[in-house]
Order: structure tokens, then C-alpha cells, then sequence
């Protein structure tokens, strides 16, 4: 059985893994461990100080790499999943799931005004001010479990490397949260962000059905396609990168996040042994296959590795949504699914 780490890449705990998932019997990984509650909070934002090195803070390889690689390396597949040949875009997701687990995804009919906006609202949320009556301080939670809550360094008195980044989550389905809990530039936009990702996640579903030989419905049916936890990632300009990461490498518990992000680079997929960065797209978004897909497939789909490296400039601002169903069953692979 997969085990959540305790250093999960993520403020919202056991949803990531660094461990593969093994095929068969797997029971869903519990939410919030209660250790990290004793935590006081450091100082609001990742961007106030520096990564001042210490015995628990060493460099690791992972701050060492560049992310100039040149022309000559590999780049994460690129899909217009609204292109008229359906048979080519079943073709291109499958062969990018099997080859990357990750995928850039355009075409999708989010309109850029949503994109843009989203992106606004989130920046703006994490540009404010943390102190004493603001935004921040009324969401601020190392509690993972609310509706809506708000961190920063969420592992900061344990993790050997410093994380920096922000991170506000907010858990949009089955519950959505009252409007008011979330900060109030964020309301209206993220709702119908929401809605709008939840359509993509639709499409995504339909094609990787359709990618594992399985009728066009048949994740959606089962209802995998349930439930919506929305993230929003701040990664400030870090004065020292090399002694800090954005977030560790790790692979995403569930079936698949997409991502959209701002034109500040960072993120890298694990793709035959080497890290390889995901170059931007202006409104494209970035699909990572997760632990449960994989598992799904019975290991044809990779579940994806992937870090963010901390840069001197930025902020970067990512945006995640990712199903949250699977929470709440046992699953285990499929027996029917067949890759072509
Ligand atoms: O910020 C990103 O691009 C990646 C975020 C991520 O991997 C995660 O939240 O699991
Ligand atoms: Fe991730």
C-alpha cells in the first residue's frame, strides 16, 4: 500500500506521494496529520527573509540544476485536445501518458478572460499584505481539511530545504465553501474557474478513457471525475535558490491535476532519468497524470514526477484542480483496460 510522506511536496498533506503505487488493493490515504498542528507560524510569506542556511537546511541536487537547458532538450508534449482528427488526439494523450504522464494542453475552450482573470485574482491575493486583519491572517491554517485556508512554509521546522512558496486551497466540491471564507478578490472568479475546470477535467476524463481502449464515459461513469480541490501556488523571487526548492519532487496522489500558470518558469517533469523544464504556454494549461491513474492502468499511464525550482525571479503563480473522489473509495486497476 501506497503510504502518504510525511514530507508531502504539498500544504495540503497526503495528497502527494514519492512512492510508486503498487497494483492491486489500495486503500485511500487519510486526510491532515495532526503534527503539523503544534506549529506556530513563522512570518507571514515565504518572500520575507532568506533561506538562511543551517544544519537542517542543506542544498540538495534538486536546488543545484539550471533551468537553461538549451534547445536540444526534450519538451513535454504539446496537445490540441480541441482538433477535428478525435482518433489523432486519443493517439497523441496516449502516447504522451505512457511516455511523460504529463502533458500541455491547448485547445480547450477556457476562455483566456477566465484564465487571465484567475491568474490576477490569485497574484493579488498573495501580493497583499499578511499582517494583523488581513486576508491571509483570517485563512492562515496548517490544518488541512477546511474549506479554505492559507500557508506559508508549511513544513518550514521540518523539511532539510526550504520551501518557498505560498499556498492558499480551496476545496470547491462536494462542499463548496460559503463565498465569504474566500478572499473576497477571489470570490466570483474562482467559482466560475471552477466551473470552466471542470469541464476541461470532463474532456481530459472522456480522452483518457478513450487512451485506455475504455468507453469515452467510463471515468467519468464511475465517478472518478468528482469532487474539486483548487490550489493556488505563490513562488516569490528567492534571494538564495540555490539553498531552497519551490516544491520537492514528488508525484500527485490522484488521477490527474491541471495546472495553469503565469509566464515565470519552474516547474520540471522527470522524463527518462532527467529533468526536463515545462516551457510556458500563455493560456495553455499542463496536465500531470497522478498515483491513482497509474495504478488504474495497471502502470501503462506513468504517474508523473515533478518539482518546482526556486528562482530569482518571479513570483511564479500556479493554479491547480484536481479531482477529489477518489478520497473516499477503494479502488484498484482496472482489469479492462487495454492500450490499443
Ligand atoms: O506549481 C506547480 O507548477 C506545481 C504544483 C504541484 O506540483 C502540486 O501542487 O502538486
Ligand atoms: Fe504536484
Amino acid at each position: 500500500m501506497s503510504t502518504p510522506s510525511s514530507s508531502a511536496a504539498n500544504g495540503s498533506a497526503a495528497l502527494h506521494t514519492t512512492a510508486r503505487p503498487r497494483s492491486g488493493h489500495w486503500t485511500p490515504p487519510r486526510l491532515a496529520s495532526a503534527a503539523s498542528s503544534r506549529l506556530v507560524p513563522p512570518p507571514c510569506r515565504a518572500s520575507s527573509g532568506s533561506p538562511t542556511p543551517s544544519p537542517r537546511r542543506r542544498p540538495t541536487d534538486h536546488a543545484a540544476v539550471k533551468l537553461d537547458q538549451g534547445a536540444a532538450a526534450p519538451s513535454v508534449p504539446v496537445i490540441d485536445v480541441g482538433g477535428t482528427d478525435h482518433g489523432a488526439v486519443v493517439a497523441a494523450v496516449r502516447r504522451a501518458a505512457e511516455e511523460w504522464g504529463a502533458f500541455l494542453v491547448t485547445g480547450h475552450g477556457v476562455p483566456q478572460e477566465v484564465t487571465s482573470a484567475t491568474l490576477r485574482a490569485a497574484r493579488a491575493f498573495h501580493d497583499a499584505d499578511g499582517g494583523e486583519g488581513s486576508e491571509k491572517a483570517r485563512l492562515f491554517s496548517r490544518e488541512p481539511g477546511k474549506s479554505v485556508w492559507y500557508n506559508t512554509n508549511f513544513d518550514f521546522y521540518d523539511s532539510p530545504v526550504a520551501n518557498w512558496r505560498d499556498s492558499l486551497y480551496i476545496n470547491m466540491d462536494p462542499n463548496p465553501p460559503d463565498p465569504a471564507e474566500l478572499p473576497e478578490n477571489c470570490r466570483d472568479v474562482f467559482f466560475d474557474y471552477g466551473k470552466h475546470l471542470k469541464r476541461l477535467q470532463e474532456t481530459l476524463f472522456g480522452l483518457l478513457s478513450e487512451a485506455l481502449g475504455l468507453n469515452q464515459s467510463y471515468l467519468s461513469d464511475i465517478g472518478y471525475n468528482q469532487g474539486q480541490m483548487v490550489y493556488c501556488h505563490y513562488y516569490p523571487p528567492c534571494p538564495q535558490p540555490e539553498l531552497a526548492i519551490g516544491m520537492v519532487p514528488h508525484s500527485d496522489w490522484g488521477f490527474l491535476t491541471i495546472l495553469l500558470q503565469n509566464e515565470v518558469d519552474g516547474l520540471q517533469v522527470l522524463h527518462n532519468e532527467e529533468w526536463v523544464n515545462v516551457v510556458p504556454i500563455p493560456g495553455a494549461f499542463i496536465v500531470n497524470l497522478g498515483d491513482l491513474l497509474q495504478m488504474l492502468s495497471d502502470d501503462r499511464f506513468k504517474s508523473c514526477e515533478h518539482r518546482v525550482l526556486a528562482t530569482s525571479v518571479g513570483p511564479r503563480v500556479s493554479i491547480g484542480s484536481y479531482p477529489t473522489r477518489w478520497f473516499n473509495q477503494d479502488l484498484w486497476p482496472h482489469q479492462g483496460a487495454t492500450v490499443p
